[in-house]
């Protein structure tokens, strides 16, 4: 069966779009499978469409105009994805000639505001929700450094280095193993290495659960601020540029993170297309 779809990106964190608004619960739980099952081979970047993830649009909940989920490259289903929350609202809303409205996720409802339109490229406002603090660790994978845990409704571990370390290099060689530390099971982790550069401007390199190195990832800036703003490194209630391989995207914690972070970008439709049914097996597979 050929399955239509949008590619869609947020400051180059990509992903391939699945509109299910008008599925029953059934089709939808069907659909989330599929793509579950399909993740790694349709994102593939040389053998298949290329992508961090996967964005399924249901239909919405209650007053929710509609629902997210989403299914990283590896397949796993995380919680909340900031950037795929732009993609979803920027495609709800020119579906539904709106500007406002409520998109259900997996770490609950999260309300969306589109702020400005210039070309393809569409300002999305996000409440990204409360925000929790789960304590400081000492990784064995990450050298002695320290990380704050921080839940956006998914999980990051957050770690501040000074002008003396590389945030890039950091990410590269010990994301995938911090990960996995022992410290983070059974559910993982993001993985965010971070240089504060004044009072409204953090430096950010992500190294995300499930995918590895993405361009840019929405939760993990705003777990980074909470962190800054909990450590008194930046303060609360006045937006924080962080600044992503990908661009920038604006953030704002209040003196209480429990009350809700507020994250703006930008989100894009890249392209559409049709994916045939014979998506081609993974090089893991093939070899
Ligand atoms: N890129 C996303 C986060 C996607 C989910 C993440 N990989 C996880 O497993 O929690 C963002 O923009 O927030």
């Amino acid at each position: 069966m050929p399955i239509a779809f949008r590619k869609v990106e947020g400051l180059g964190n990509d992903f391939v779009l699945l509109d299910r608004l008008d599925r029953s619960a059934v089709e939808l739980a069907r659909d989330i499978a599929w793509a579950q099952a399909n993740a790694s081979r349709v994102c593939d970047r040389r053998r298949g469409v290329g992508a961090d993830g996967i964005l399924i649009v249901g239909p919405g909940r209650g007053s929710a105009e509609a629902s997210m989920t989403v299914v990283n490259f590896d397949g796993s289903r995380p919680e909340m994805c900031g950037n795929g929350l732009r993609c979803v609202a920027a495609y709800v809303g020119e579906r539904r000639s709106i500007e406002a409205m409520t998109i259900d996720t997996d770490a609950g409802p999260r309300a969306c505001q589109i702020t400005a339109r210039t070309g393809a490229e569409v300002s999305v406002r996000v409440d990204m929700g409360p925000a929790e603090l789960l304590g400081a660790a000492r990784p064995e994978a990450g050298g002695g450094r320290e990380f704050v845990g921080v839940s956006m409704g998914n999980p990051h571990a957050v770690c501040f280095v000074g002008s003396d370390e590389d945030p890039e290099a950091l990410a590269r060689t010990l994301g995938s193993a911090l990960e996995l530390d022992p410290v983070y099971q059974p559910a993982k982790t993001n993985v965010e290495f971070a240089r504060v550069q004044s009072p409204s401007a953090i430096e950010l390199w992500v190294w995300e659960r499930g995918v590895g190195i993405t361009d840019a990832c929405g939760t993990g800036a705003c777990g980074t601020v909470v962190a800054a703003v909990e450590g008194g490194l930046v303060p609360a209630g006045t937006p924080v540029a962080v600044r992503l391989p990908g661009g920038v995207l604006h953030v704002t914690v209040p003196a209480d993170p429990r009350v809700g972070v507020t994250m703006l970008g930008p989100a894009r439709q890249a392209f559409s297309g049709v994916i045939d049914g014979s998506v081609s097996p993974s090089a893991a597979e093939s070899s």
